[in-house]
Parts: structure tokens; sequence; C-alpha cells
């Protein structure tokens, strides 16, 4: 009999494939731009709960700011442990970096985000996941799967909005289908194929998610040395960048290592990746602010007891990401020659 806690078995301990599957999310509405729709669009009626930890999370945080949303919709972070009870909220002690990291502001009683899933829905029996996206004067939860999220605040919200952030399409028409069809394999190979790399508990499950992760990087490797940057999509920034750059940022920091995605690592085998990725940390407030690195690195080695038993977390790299200027001493010394 496996005695782990269930939530923290993340492959199915009865599941002879030893293949990590990521449940499906249960709370699906929309906010829209109707003032009688269900949820219509107002200005600080909805909190979206986060972790700076989880990549999914950091895809709503990023449109938040890219689409000029910060007094719209308020946001808490709990914090980047997350034991056997899920995700729980900071101390009014605990001193952790990053904006927001405190105890639920709306319930100030509740310790962890999964008293939020049961105050909405007593029986409620799936993931108690971020991102979630919360309607404070229904008390309700809108949704809880970010792809979906994310397109609410690219458009939903611009009547409110000033014309500058109104007119930031981030998946415009003609590139809709293009981008639809990147998702495809940039989701199910690399956003979601570290993770089950990371999780898998056979070696034939890590070996086929860890093969096909590297393809799809190659992928978008030669999708970016052939494109004029310094977008995935030229010189427009759309939803295609902020799907991959939440997998990528987190790649050299905790994935090489924690997830055994070590074929290669971004810095040093991916130059036009490593570029990219770099342009949007260091260029762009919404990529580079709400990436926390402490988070990151802790949450996982810290919260996976199964993957890293002692939970020390490694210090390298070092620095979780170069500067623009910058590159791996190997790298520096061949473009020398
Ligand atoms: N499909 C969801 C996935 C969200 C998700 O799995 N989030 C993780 C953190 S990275 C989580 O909260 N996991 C808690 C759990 O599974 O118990 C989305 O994209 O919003």
């Amino acid at each position: 009999m496996d005695k782990k806690p269930e939530i923290l078995n993340w492959v199915d301990p009865k599941d002879k494939s030893g293949e990590f599957k990521r449940q499906t999310s249960s709370f699906r509405s929309w906010i829209s731009k109707d003032p009688k729709a269900e949820f219509p669009a107002e200005k600080d009626r909805y909190h979206l709960y986060v972790s700076y930890a989880c990549p999914w999370a950091h895809r709503a945080l990023i449109i938040r700011k890219l689409k000029g949303l910060e007094d719209f919709i308020p946001f808490t972070s709990v914090h980047w442990h997350m034991g056997e009870k899920g995700w729980r909220f900071s101390t009014s002690e605990e001193k952790e970096p990053g904006e927001n990291v405190t105890p639920d502001p709306l319930h100030p009683d509740f310790t962890h985000l999964r008293q939020i899933y049961y105050d909405v829905e007593p029986d409620y029996k799936g993931r108690f996941t971020v991102p979630t996206l919360y309607d404070k004067k229904q008390k309700k939860i809108v949704s809880n799967e970010s792809s979906e999220i994310i397109r609410m605040f690219y458009t939903e919200f611009d009547d409110l909005l000033p014309e500058k952030y109104k007119n930031l399409d981030l998946l415009p028409n003609d590139l809709k289908d293009e981008i639809e069809a990147t998702n495809e394999w940039t989701y199910n190979d690399i956003n979601n194929g570290v993770y089950k790399s990371g999780f898998a508990t056979t070696q034939e499950a890590y070996e086929k998610a860890v093969t096909q992760l590297f393809k799809s990087l190659d992928r978008a490797e030669e999708h970016l040395s052939k494109n004029p940057g310094p977008y995935y999509h030229g010189d427009r920034l759309t939803e295609a960048d902020v799907r991959l750059f939440t997998t990528i940022i987190r790649f050299d920091a905790v994935y090489v290592q924690h997830f055994k995605t070590n074929l290669r690592d971004i810095r040093s085998g991916y130059p036009a990746l490593h570029k990219w990725v770099r342009n949007l940390y260091w260029n762009n407030d919404a990529f580079g602010s709400t990436t926390e690195f402490t988070h990151i690195k802790n949450h996982y080695t810290k919260s996976h007891g199964q993957i890293n038993q002692f939970a020390i977390t490694p210090f390298g790299p070092i620095p979780n990401i170069l500067p623009l200027d910058e590159e791996v001493p190997a790298a520096k010394a061949l473009s020398k020659k």
C-alpha cells in the first residue's frame, strides 16, 4: 500500500505506465465585456491567486502586467512550498521575495488555497491549482485554467483600459491559426513535457517524454533562428512568447537538474532560445518583474519529496539567468575563434 498523501502522488501508483497525466481544470467560466454577463468585467471585482513558482500562473501574471490590469485585478501569491494540503498562504511574519506574498487578504482565516475551493464548492473533487481567478462579489471561482484566464485578459477589460493597453493584441487574427498550432506542441512537449519527464516513474516514460521535449526544443530553436525576432513572431509580442517563456526561464534554473531534462541546457545548447528568453526577461518588465527565482527553485526542489528526498536546493546555476551581453565560457571561447 502506498501511504503517501494522495495529493503528492504525481503519478497514480496503480498506473503501470509511470506516466504523469495532468488533470483538466474544473472551473471554466469567462469574464465578459457584457455588463449583463454572469462575470462582467469590472474594476477590483476579481482576485487572482498565483504562485510565482508555477509556470501556468506565471502566464497570468505576465498578461496582467502587459495589458495594464494591475489596478483592475489585484493578486496574491501563495508561499512557494506545496505540502500535503497543497498550496498555503504565507504568514504575516514570513518575508518571501516578490510582490504580494501575503496571507489571503480576502479570507484572513484561511491558511491554504484549498479552503477557497471548498468554500466555493464543498464537494469539490479536483486539484487545488493556481492560477485561480476569484469573483469577490459572488464568492465564486471564475476559472482555474490559465490558457483561458489569459485570453479573458486579452480582450474583456478593453473597454475600461487606456488606448495603449487596449491596442495590445496578443492573439492577432492573421497569426491565430499559427499560434494555435504552435501551442499544441509547445504545451504537450515543452510546458507539460518537463513535468512528464520529471514525474515519470518508469525509465520508459521518462525517456519517451525527455526525447519528445528535446525534439520540440530543437523545433523552437530552429524557428527562432530563422526568424527576424526579437519575438517569436518577429516584431509582434504574442501569446506564443508568453506560453514558451514561462518554461524556458525555469529550464536552466531548475528543470535541467530537478526534472532530469539534461540533454542540453538553454544557455549553452540553444543560442536562439537563449537570446530570445533574455530579451524578454531583461527588456520587458512584465516578464522580468514577475519572475521570482527563489520561489521557482525552492518550490520544486523542496516540495517534491519523491524526487528530492532531502529537499536540498542546488546552488547553481549561477547566475540563474545570464546578462544580455554575457555567454557561458565555452560559447565565449568559440565565438573568439
Ligand atoms: N491546466 C492548469 C494547470 C495548473 C497547475 O497544474 N498548477 C499547478 C502548479 S504549477 C498546481 O497548482 N498544482 C497543484 C496540484 O496539482 O495539486 C492551468 O494551466 O491553469
